[in-house]
């Protein structure tokens, strides 16, 4: 059984227009996604597509004017607002995208120590800041004494030593240095190989592609195709949806040709396939209607067309 299980989610937000009128702006909608136990899924997408909407929905953290609906379980039960409490930064935790979530008046060395649950708190984390090539005297520093790059390891740092059973890492590794990139995806592995459930969201689908087990790839808020991490091979020809393929064919050392068009923006969704507008194999049909997710090939995917 899955211990993450994400089925028709959608987020909206509640936003006053001129005239305080009061518009809803759809920005995730059918997101389906499942993490098992020593299992890393990595949820790709482009900037906007709803990848740390979708963190904050898991962790119950979404900004007050949002609107959820859809079913989160986890370990088999639905998860309501208080056992979101109850489990976050215990048994499920984040690794933010923004530096900003660590706690300004508090040195970084005590916000990593109040997450250790086994062991010594002083040892773990000192362990810990070596492995994240983080100086000994960062512990001392509260987190504006720290460089953004030293922020984020910071954060990583928190969110691997906790022993939580569901690890979320929004984006952990940008513009950090190879050599910490490198450790903090063999840090997740590691977690997962050890039986935790690591869900890693990334818009780098060759680095995620180093440790991930499966990929979901979002696009303008929906999720279109899930794969096993092996599907990205060759020239895609095992990848279902034409943005999952486009996307693997867009790296560097595979074609390195460039999706034409761009994701659109939440409040101007095609009312079809929210693709449609920039794919090769669009019919009359796809501009109608939104394709449902559909199993294919031990995968899912979002297409009419896929085969
Ligand atoms: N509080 C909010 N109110 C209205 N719209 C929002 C709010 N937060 C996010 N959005 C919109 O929701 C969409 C998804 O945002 P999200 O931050 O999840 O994207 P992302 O995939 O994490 O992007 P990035 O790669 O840039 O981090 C974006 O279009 C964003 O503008
Ligand atoms: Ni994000």
């Amino acid at each position: 059984m899955p211990i993450l299980e994400v089925d028709d989610l959608s987020v909206s937000f509640m936003q006053y227009t001129r005239g305080f009128k009061q518009t809803r702006l759809q920005v995730l909608q059918g997101v389906q996604l499942s993490v098992g136990r020593g299992e890393i899924v990595a949820v790709i997408g482009s900037s906007g597509s709803g990848k740390s909407l979708l963190a904050h929905a898991v962790l119950g953290i979404l900004p007050s004017n949002a609107a959820m609906s859809g079913t989160i379980r986890y370990d088999g039960d639905v998860l309501t607002a208080q056992r979101q409490e109850q489990l976050r930064g215990r048994e499920i935790a984040l690794v933010p995208q923004s530096v900003n979530f660590l706690d300004p008046l508090m040195k970084v060395g005590a916000q990593v120590r109040s997450s250790v649950r086994t062991g010594d708190p002083l040892v773990e984390q000192r362990k810990s800041f070596e492995r994240f090539r983080l100086p000994p005297d960062a512990e001392n520093r509260y987190p504006h004494q720290l460089s953004g790059g030293m922020a984020r390891r910071v954060l990583v740092s928190t969110a691997t030593i906790s022993g939580a059973s569901l690890l979320i890492a929004d984006e952990p590794t940008p513009g950090l240095d190879p050599a910490v990139v490198q450790e903090t995806l063999s840090t997740l592995r590691e977690l997962a190989d050890q039986g935790a459930a690591v869900l890693l969201i990334s818009h780098d689908l060759e680095s995620a592609l180093r440790v991930a087990d499966r990929v979901a790839v979002l696009y303008a808020g929906t999720t279109v195709e899930i794969a096993a991490a092996e599907d990205f091979a060759d020239s895609g020809q095992r990848l279902r949806h034409p943005y999952a393929k486009a996307l693997w064919r867009a790296l560097p050392q595979n074609e390195f040709l460039p999706i034409p068009g761009s994701q659109p923006q939440p409040g101007e969704l095609p009312d079809g396939c929210l693709f449609a507008p920039r794919c090769a194999l669009a019919t009359s049909e796809c501009g109608r209607e939104r394709p449902p997710m559909r199993v294919l090939r031990e995968g899912k995917t979002r297409c009419f067309h896929a085969t």
